[in-house]
């Protein structure tokens, strides 16, 4: 499949902080791709490089044949970028935000984002008035208007509830169905598991791994544990052999292991020893949350 994004060895400092180092991945046309990870990884310096906002200090991007930050005027015809909310003056009115942005366009589709998403009913809402929900599906039309072939959006679901984030992945879906590319930043693991097609996750600034959330999940070993006990204790877990982190709540834990049959046999051998009930114990799939501590856990003891 053809790649609209190159990035070759990316990197971007301030000052003493490297935010970006030396990243290299594509995007193919068509995929919904994800960059993950958690606050302060180097996201927002990645997808502002990608839209030419902001300059790398070294390394190469190619975004639909263009460098961005040499061709931005060019690149802004053919992506779409979601503004954040606070760049829309509070007593907009929908309507006249949509008129504005077309305005900037020989043509659009202002219409047709207006009934795909939903808007006729907020038309004549003042941008202030409207729930965080209204406001992204108001921004990602303005991102839209232009119909661009590359979609960036940073954070789309942030501080949205979880029946509005579904929604959104849903908006997200029916574009990537009309044939735009989506790059996305996120830091819900979730959001990135039901809704990219590819992640790239981040961490550091570094690219940590690059796959299909699927192929994430099967290929590298996280899985964990689950069980309750009111009587087995934090530092009795961690300290058995394979186990890289214990999480407790409510006398329920969680135990992400690179070995499950072996921390299994220990935990058995200990309660049966010492006459220790455990409740509802299982074998688990990890997330990519898991993941994340996963490789968190194995840097901090490296
Ligand atoms: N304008 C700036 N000046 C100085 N340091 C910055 C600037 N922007 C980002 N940083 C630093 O660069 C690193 C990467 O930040 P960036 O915003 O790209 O990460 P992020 O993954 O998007 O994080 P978040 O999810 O918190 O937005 C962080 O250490 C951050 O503090």
């Amino acid at each position: 499949m053809e790649d609209v994004i190159i990035v070759d060895q990316l990197s971007k400092s301030y000052g003493s902080t490297q935010a970006v180092n030396s990243i290299s991945f594509s995007v193919r046309k068509g995929e919904i791709f994800g960059i993950i990870g958690p606050n302060g990884a180097g996201k927002t310096t990645t997808i502002e490089m990608l839209e030419g906002i902001r300059k790398p200090d070294g390394g190469a991007i190619s975004v639909l044949g263009l460098t961005p930050h040499k061709q931005l005027r060019e690149l802004n015809k053919r992506i779409g970028v979601q503004f954040q909310a606070t760049a829309i003056q509070k007593k907009m009115k929908v309507k006249e935000a949509l008129d504005l942005f077309s305005s900037f366009y020989k043509t659009n589709q202002k219409d047709h984002l207006i009934a795909l998403l939903g808007l006729h009913e907020k038309l004549n809402a003042n941008f202030e008035d409207l729930s965080g929900g209204w406001k992204q599906r108001l921004t990602l039309a303005l991102a839209t208007l232009h119909k661009p072939e590359i979609l960036f959006l940073d954070e789309p679901s942030m501080g949205l509830d979880p029946h509005a984030r579904r929604e959104m992945w849903k908006l997200i879906h029916v574009l990537k169905e009309e044939g735009c590319t989506i790059v996305l930043t996120t830091h819900y693991m979730e959001e990135a598991e039901k809704l990219c097609d590819r992640v790239a996750m981040i961490y550091g600034g570094r690219l940590k791994a690059l796959d299909t959330p699927e192929n994430l999940l099967n290929e590298i070993p996280v899985h964990y544990l689950s069980f309750e006990s009111k009587e087995l204790e934090y530092d009795f877990l961690i300290s058995l052999p394979s186990v890289v982190n214990v999480d407790v709540e409510n006398h329920t834990f969680k135990l992400l292991s690179d070995d499950q049959q072996e921390t299994a046999y220990y935990i058995f051998k200990y309660c049966h020893e010492n006459n220790i009930l455990l409740r509802n114990f299982r074998f688990e799939k990890g997330s990519l949350d898991d993941l994340f501590v996963h490789f968190l856990e194995k840097e901090q003891t490296a």
